[in-house]
C-alpha cells in the first residue's frame, strides 16, 4: 500500500520563529495519525502547509504520490484534502441540510448549485443515518444550525467534510470544548471515517484520546520532530516525556 500523504523535509519560518523544521512523515490510507506537542509546537502550522494556506519555504508534498506543494489550497481540496477547524465553520441562519451539503461539490468537481440539489437524495441521507448513528445524536435536516450544541456542531463539521468524499482529513483539535462522551463520539467517528480507508491526520491535547485512538503519532517541538511512532512508543520516550507528557495532561 503506498502512503496517502507525504511530507519530505518540510521548513516553514515567520521571522525568526521556526514554525517547521525539516518535518518528514507519512500518512497511510486507513490510518488515523496524530499530531501533537506543546502549544507552539508548529502543528496548526503543518496543517495549514498541507492544506495549502501556506505555502512551505522549502519541501515537497505528495497527495496519493502526485506532488501538491505548488497547488492552491481549493484544488488540493478537489483533489482530496478534506478539512476541519477547532471552532466549526458552519453557515449561521441556514439549515443543517445546508450546511452539511457546503463544499460537497469538490467531491464531483463541478458547480456548486447543481451538487447542491444533485445531493439531496437518498444515498445522501443514507449515508449521512450511518454517521448519525455513531456521531450519538439526531439531527433534523430541516433544522436551523443554532438548534445543535458547540460539540454537536464540531462532530457534524466532521461528517460535513466526509460528504466530500476525502483522501484524507485534517482535523484541528476535534474534542477540544466537548464534553467526555462527545469526545469519545467524535473519535469513535474517526474510527469509521478510517475504517473506510480514508487517512485521519488530526491535533488533540487530550491525551487519553490521543493515545486510545492514534496508529501512529508524531510528536512535534520547536517545528521538530521530536519523535513519532505508535502511541506506546511516543509515550515511552524520554524526549517526548520532558517536552509535553511530564507536563499536566489534557491542557
Ligand atoms: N501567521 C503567522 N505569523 C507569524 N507567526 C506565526 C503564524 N502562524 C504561526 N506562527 C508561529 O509559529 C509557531 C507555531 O505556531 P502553531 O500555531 O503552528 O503552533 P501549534 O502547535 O498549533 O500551537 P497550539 O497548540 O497553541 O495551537 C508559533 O510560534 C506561532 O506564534
Amino acid at each position: 500500500m503506498k502512503p496517502v500523504l507525504e511530507l519530505e523535509h518540510i521548513n516553514k519560518a515567520f521571522g525568526g520563529v521556526i514554525a517547521a523544521s525539516d518535518v518528514t512523515f507519512s500518512v497511510m490510507p486507513g490510518e488515523i495519525h496524530g499530531l501533537i506537542g506543546p502549544n507552539g509546537a508548529g502543528k496548526t502550522t503543518m496543517m495549514n502547509i498541507i492544506s495549502g494556506i501556506y505555502k512551505a519555504d522549502s519541501g515537497k508534498i505528495f497527495l496519493s504520490g502526485k506532488s501538491i506543494a505548488e497547488m492552491p489550497a481549493h484544488r488540493r481540496s478537489v483533489m482530496g484534502i478534506g478539512r476541519t477547524f477547532q471552532s466549526p465553520r458552519l453557515l449561521k441562519g441556514a439549515n443543517i441540510r445546508d450546511n452539511l451539503l457546503v463544499g460537497t461539490d469538490v467531491a464531483q468537481d463541478m458547480g456548486y448549485a447543481k451538487s447542491f440539489f444533485s445531493r439531496r437524495d437518498r444515498a445522501f441521507e443514507k449515508e449521512l443515518e450511518e454517521y448519525m448513528e455513531i456521531a450519538g445524536f439526531s439531527i433534523d435536516l430541516e433544522d436551523d444550525i443554532s438548534k445543535l450544541t458547540f460539540g454537536q456542531r464540531k462532530i457534524l463539521e466532521i461528517i460535513r467534510s466526509l460528504l466530500a468524499n476525502p483522501k484524507i482529513m485534517l482535523v484541528d483539535e476535534p474534542a477540544a470544548g466537548l464534553n467526555e462522551n462527545e469526545g469519545e463520539n467524535a473519535m469513535a467517528l474517526l474510527r469509521l471515517v478510517a475504517s473506510k480507508g480514508i487517512a485521519v491526520l488530526f491535533i488533540e491535547h487530550a491525551m487519553h484520546l490521543v493515545m486510545n485512538t492514534c496508529h501512529q503519532i508524531e510528536v512535534l517541538n520547536f517545528g521538530k520532530i521530536i519523535a513519532s511512532g505508535t502511541p506506546q512508543e511516543v509515550s515511552n520516550n524520554k524526549e517526548v516525556i520532558a517536552a509535553y507528557l511530564g507536563r499536566a495532561d489534557d491542557d
